[in-house]
């Protein structure tokens, strides 16, 4: 039986992943229950990077919103805005704790995940530059572009190694199954958000980056599944920024550290929630 991520008051059992392998597709069943804040929810999110070439978003999610003293479905809403602005919620907030400079932004990615974590980190930060690489180079051409007109400084980076030299905060949010992100590029100190993946969650960084870096997560209970590679191989997660938030572990900030993000059910259902309120006043 899997254990279940519950401090006192969050229920947040490890997902359940389904792979389609034919379709090269997986489905995730995401949930959470908040005493606190009353609410109980479920995602269902799926993640179909050959999507792209349908003119779909490869990243597709409902949640499901419960009202927890019955079970009763009080809301079905659309997951994909809440994922593509969560997950950048988190990486601001963990790049918040374990960095002190952020002058330099450079992302690895172009999709959906590389324009949140744009806009939510320069919003944030304010860098005085933001550089883009994309395996296709259109596509870091056309999001420079749109960030470009919101007014942002933007360069785009013909190769990965050029993009992340000398830059303070690196964000990874790809599909790749093979590193694209290597431990000689980065300077001392930077700060990596590693938010994308191919089969495994940890394959966008090369493994010797790993070995030196000071790696966190945002549930440990998950990484024990989701990062087994990793565990497996001998590297080992520092803490969840959940623990460097209420200071019983340090930030390492004069290291390399990697915020090693999966994605957590209560992220949804706080967001969720909100939404639905929201809506409900809207309505009266
Ligand atoms: N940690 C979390 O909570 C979340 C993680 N993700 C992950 O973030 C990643 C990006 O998701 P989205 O931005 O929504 O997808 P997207 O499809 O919008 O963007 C994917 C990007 O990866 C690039 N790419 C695709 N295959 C590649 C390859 N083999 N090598 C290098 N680059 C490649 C594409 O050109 C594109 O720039 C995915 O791995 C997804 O599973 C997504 C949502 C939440
Ligand atoms: O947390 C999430 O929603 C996801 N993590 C990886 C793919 C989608």
């Amino acid at each position: 039986m899997a254990s279940v991520s519950m401090c006192n008051e969050v229920i947040q059992p490890p997902r359940m992943f389904m792979r389609i392998p034919s379709k090269n597709g997986v489905l995730l069943t995401m949930p959470a229950f908040s005493e606190s804040e009353n609410a109980m929810a479920c995602k269902l999110v799926t993640a179909y990077p050959r999507n792209v070439e349908k003119g779909l978003s490869s990243i597709i999610a409902t949640v499901l919103l419960f009202d927890p003293d019955t079970g009763k479905v009080s809301a079905i809403m659309d997951g994909n805005e809440i994922t593509t602005w969560r997950t950048a919620a988190a990486s601001v907030v963990a790049t918040k704790y374990l960095n002190n400079q952020t002058k330099t932004l450079a992302i690895l990615g172009a999709g959906t995940q590389a324009r949140s974590h744009a806009e939510a980190l320069d919003l944030f930060f304010n860098f005085t530059q933001i550089r883009i690489w994309n395996h296709r180079y259109e596509r870091a051409q056309k999001l420079a572009s749109n960030l470009e007109k919101e007014g942002k400084s933007v360069v785009t980076c013909r190769n990965a190694e050029e993009c992340v030299q000398d830059a303070d905060v690196i964000v990874t949010a790809t599909f790749s199954s093979s590193p694209i992100l290597k431990k000689d590029w980065i300077k001392p100190g930077a700060h990596i958000n590693a938010i994308g993946a191919g089969i495994s969650h940890h394959s966008e960084l090369e493994m010797e980056l790993y070995e030196i870096a000071v790696i966190y997560t945002d549930d440990m209970s998950s990484a024990k599944y989701e990062l087994k590679g990793l565990l497996d191989a001998g590297i080992s997660i520092f803490g969840e920024i959940g623990e460097v938030i209420n200071g019983s572990k340090s930030a390492e900030c004069n290291k390399i550290t990697i915020f090693q993000s999966l994605g957590m059910a209560v992220e949804d259902l706080v967001s969720a929630k909100l939404i639905y309120e929201e809506y409900k006043k809207m309505k009266k």
